[in-house]
């Protein structure tokens, strides 16, 4: 650990015990939340992560925790999914994608043809992914206690085509959210098999969360770039980067402006991860016109458009709203 890290650890540790004191005659008195002071910006002291994990977060913008989500539960996150391929099951709102060389070359049938579920809110069986104590035990340190499902995910990365499409370029989550603030927004993924990096693990730049929003576009790929993989435009090539390997069950947690990506899959196997962002619901929306993340509004709106036959009464703002599902506490603004 830095020496930063070291000095904040002592300073963490004294003000966990004298505000501990504080807390105690203050809940007790008025039955009142305790708020910490803003030592840590972005995690909330509930008992769950050591002040080592907090501090690590800080630093990184991420944190592993080995082993989070059962072998049981997994197992049945892959069957449904192989229901909905199959077309067993159809789920309102379900977006299906399949990776662009394979949408644009030959018609292949079933779980092959699926790079991507998204929103799985309305699945029963998948969306209990979101739901699991376990996951939310941590969600709440990011979010606080007020919780909600934003966006839910189940990535099935197939074997690259050999056009490097299975690729997904470096980004920020947050350019995808009209929402704020950053610090109360957090991804959990979930790997549902052994992940490493020959089937494209993700790929982080530890610390880039304390940076600002960047621009993001479509990456300048040869081979073609998938529907919304926008990249951030500019990055510091030379930032180390972390390839998180990580077993069956293993949750990565990390902040919408952690810079991140998956490289190829060069396996023949479709690797899978199931994920969900959950944002405070006391956090507001924003409107992105004339910020760099215009440009995703708009095709989010397209899509929605196409998808659903809405008009453009709905905003960017809307459709989010709409997808977003209470998980635990009260739903306040969002
Ligand atoms: C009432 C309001 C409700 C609101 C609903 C709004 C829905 C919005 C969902 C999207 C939100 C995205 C934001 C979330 C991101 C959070 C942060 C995470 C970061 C990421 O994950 S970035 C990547 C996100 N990617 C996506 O979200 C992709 C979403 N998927 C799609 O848009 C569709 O699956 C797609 C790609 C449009 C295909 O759908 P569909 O139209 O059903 O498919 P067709 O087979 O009919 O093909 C049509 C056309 O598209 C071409 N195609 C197919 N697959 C791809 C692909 N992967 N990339 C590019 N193009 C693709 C296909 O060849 C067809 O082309 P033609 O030229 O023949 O027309
Ligand atoms: N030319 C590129 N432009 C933008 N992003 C890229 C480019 N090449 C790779 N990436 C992104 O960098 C991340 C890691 O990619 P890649 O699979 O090449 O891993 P790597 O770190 O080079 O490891 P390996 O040596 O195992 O390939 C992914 O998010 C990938 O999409
Ligand atoms: O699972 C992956 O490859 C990463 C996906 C990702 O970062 C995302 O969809 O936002
Ligand atoms: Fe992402
Ligand atoms: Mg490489």
């Amino acid at each position: 650990m830095s020496r930063a890290a070291d000095r904040l650890k002592v300073v963490l540790n004294h003000l966990d015990r004298s505000h501990g004191a504080v807390r105690a005659s203050f809940t007790s008195a008025q039955n009142v939340s305790y708020h910490h002071p803003q030592v840590l910006q972005y995690t909330s002291d509930t008992g769950v992560l050591t002040p080592e994990q907090r501090i690590a977060y800080e630093e990184n913008g991420f944190i592993l925790i080995r082993k989070l989500v059962s072998d049981q539960d997994i197992d049945r996150f892959r069957k449904e999914f192989e229901r909905i391929c199959k077309r067993e099951v159809k789920v309102p709102g379900l977006v299906v994608m399949r990776d662009v060389t394979i949408a644009k070359s030959e018609y292949v049938e079933g779980e092959k043809a699926v790079t991507k579920l998204q929103d799985y809110q309305e699945d029963l069986e998948l969306f209990r992914y979101c739901t699991l104590p376990q996951i939310l035990k941590y969600v709440e340190c990011f979010t606080g206690p007020n919780i909600m499902a934003m966006h839910t995910m189940l990535i099935n990365k197939p074997p690259d085509t050999g056009k490097k499409t299975s690729r997904h370029p470096m980004h920020q989550d947050l350019h995808y959210f009209p929402f704020r603030p950053a610090d109360r927004i957090v991804c959990s993924w979930t790997a549902m098999e052994k992940v490493h990096r020959g089937n494209g693990c993700l790929v982080v730049l530890p610390g880039s969360h304390h940076g600002t929003l960047l621009e993001h576009d479509y990456p300048e790929w040869e081979g073609g770039v998938n529907k919304m993989y926008h990249g951030v435009r500019n990055y510091d090539p030379n930032h180390p980067r972390v390839h998180l390997e990580m077993e069956k069950g293993d949750t990565v947690f990390f902040h919408p402006l952690l810079i991140h990506g998956s490289g190829m899959n060069q396996t023949d196997g479709f690797r899978k991860a199931i994920s969900c962002h959950y944002a405070s619901s006391d956090c507001y929306y924003i409107d992105v016109k004339g910020t760099t993340q215009e440009n995703i509004s708009n095709e989010v709106k397209e899509l929605a458009a196409k998808k659903y036959g809405v008009d453009d009464t709905v905003t960017f703002q809307d459709t989010w709203a709409l997808r977003g599902r209470l998980v635990q506490g009260d739903r306040a603004s969002m």
